[in-house]
């Protein structure tokens, strides 16, 4: 795939220093300087006033397809992470049906491939069905074209410890990413909502912290057995920050992703019983929000994933209990850490570079994303303006469903342009197809 040379005009990398120009051929950066000359048949792309940063890796996303292409397909989900300004995305296996072998895992792969505005790089199930019985054959899938690299049972827990240890045992053979939901079932039981004061007052059945802390702490414990790395999914509480920074201070390799939306939200948003706010882990309390911000600033917390989680109308309409959890998440996760990352001055524009693109991409040993903006380096590339001021409009949306907590909000921070192997893939606000 070859696209046209182009230069971007005055654009500020990591919104550090003065602005540059950068130019891109073959898929990759070839100069980076003050008044480059146009090169023959470029495309010129104005950068006034916006920063450069490197495309956003997204470890966490659901795309629906195989099984509810009602809800997003992997053209869809594309489109929205490329809005997003995204070059990666890892989507979920709790397809259906599940991505648990390499048939599957090929084919999302390839319809990704297809679609050609992001990769997407297939998670595979950790265990056949996600019944946490019998494991996967891991190695058949991480050889395949998809070149799985991250497992996953999300949407359920790996609960069964001698699973998880024969799991990581297995991963590390293959040099693979366990990913775990950290909820222990035995205290989930009908849970709907953080259990806490406002669950109690609402009438919800509550979700305990101890359901997540223990799982996280179990699997902290494998990993130092193993000698072998583990990923917490979505953390939700400030036990689990404390956790994550206990493994770490011990030398075992655990990692951590957070969400825009626990970063954001807390469960007083349950008061309208609007099951939009509905989601797992449940959205907690102010304290963990703030705990939770203030280890991503610190390095405790590794990255952000979106979760993005979309549902049908009809999956969200219904009672509080009877509802589905999950979110949308990929067009607004950049302007949400924007909001509560950037401005607050919890993290530099380099730093979210960091934690949006680089440490995904380090985590999931994705070596051709999270690159540093040089010259020979892959140009896939996010232009961000960071002064636009932007209501979120559901409607406007690529994804299929419009299960969005953020809808009616303003925020801070746009992305205008996303570029993958050197090729714009959107564009104020609209995809551009190959
Ligand atoms: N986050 C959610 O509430 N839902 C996710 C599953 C998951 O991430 O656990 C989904 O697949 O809908
Ligand atoms: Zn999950
Ligand atoms: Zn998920």
């Amino acid at each position: 795939m070859t696209s046209n040379p182009i230069i971007i005009r005055g654009a500020r990398p990591y919104a550090e220093g003065e602005p540059v120009d950068i130019a891109i051929a073959g898929g990759i950066i070839t100069a980076i300087g003050p008044g480059l000359d146009l090169p023959e048949g470029a495309t010129e792309i104005d950068g006034s006033g916006k920063i450069l940063l490197p495309g956003l890796v997204d470890m966490h996303t659901h795309l629906r397809e195989p099984g509810r292409e009602d809800t997003e397909t992997i053209d869809t989900g594309s489109a929205a992470a490329a809005l997003g300004g995204y070059t990666a995305v890892f989507a979920m296996a709790n397809t259906d049906p599940v991505a648990d072998n390499v048939v599957i895992t090929d084919h999302v792969w390839q319809r990704g491939q297809d679609a050609g505005i992001v990769d997407v790089h297939p998670v595979g199930a950790v265990t056949v069905g996600l019944k946490g019985k019998q494991l996967t054959e891991m190695a058949a899938m991480a050889n395949g074209k998809g070149r799985v690299r991250m497992f996953s049972d999300d949407g359920v827990c790996v609960e069964d410890p001698l699973m998880m240890r024969r799991a990581l045992e297995y991963a590390r053979g293959l040099d693979v990413l366990i990913a775990q939901h950290a909820e222990e079932p035995r205290l989930t039981v009908g849970a709907v909502a953080h259990e806490g004061p406002t669950a109690a007052r609402l009438g919800l059945a509550g979700w305990p912290r101890a359901a997540e802390e223990a799982i996280v702490a179990r699997d902290a414990l494998l990993a130092r057995d193993a000698g072998y790395r583990v990923h917490i999914c979505h953390a939700s509480t400030a036990g689990t920050v404390e956790l994550v920074k206990w493994a770490k201070a011990q030398g075992i390799s655990l990692t951590a992703e957070v969400t825009p939306h626990h970063l954001l939200l807390d469960d007083s948003r349950l008061e309208t019983y609007d099951a939009v706010n509905k989601v797992n882990p449940p959205l907690r309390e102010r304290s963990d929000v703030e705990a939770l911000r203030a280890a991503l600033a610190a390095g405790i917390i590794d990255c952000v994933a979106t979760d993005h989680a979309p549902h049908a109308a009809q999956e969200k309409c219904c009672g509080f209990a009877h509802a589905r959890p999950g979110m949308l998440g990929l067009q607004t996760a950049l302007s949400i850490i924007a909001e509560v990352m950037v401005k607050p001055g919890l993290l530099t524009w380099r730093e979210v570079a960091r934690v949006m693109s680089e440490r995904p991409a380090e985590i999931v040993r994705l070596h051709d994303q999270g690159r540093p903006i040089e010259v020979g380096e892959p140009a896939n590339l996010v232009l961000v303006d960071p002064e636009a001021r932007w209501t979120v409009r559901s409607d406007e949306f690529a994804s299929l469903s419009r299960n969005n907590p953020f809808e009616g909000m303003e925020l801070a921070a746009r992305v205008t342009m996303t570029m993958l192997r050197g090729r714009v893939t959107a564009r104020d606000g609209e995809v551009i197809p190959r």
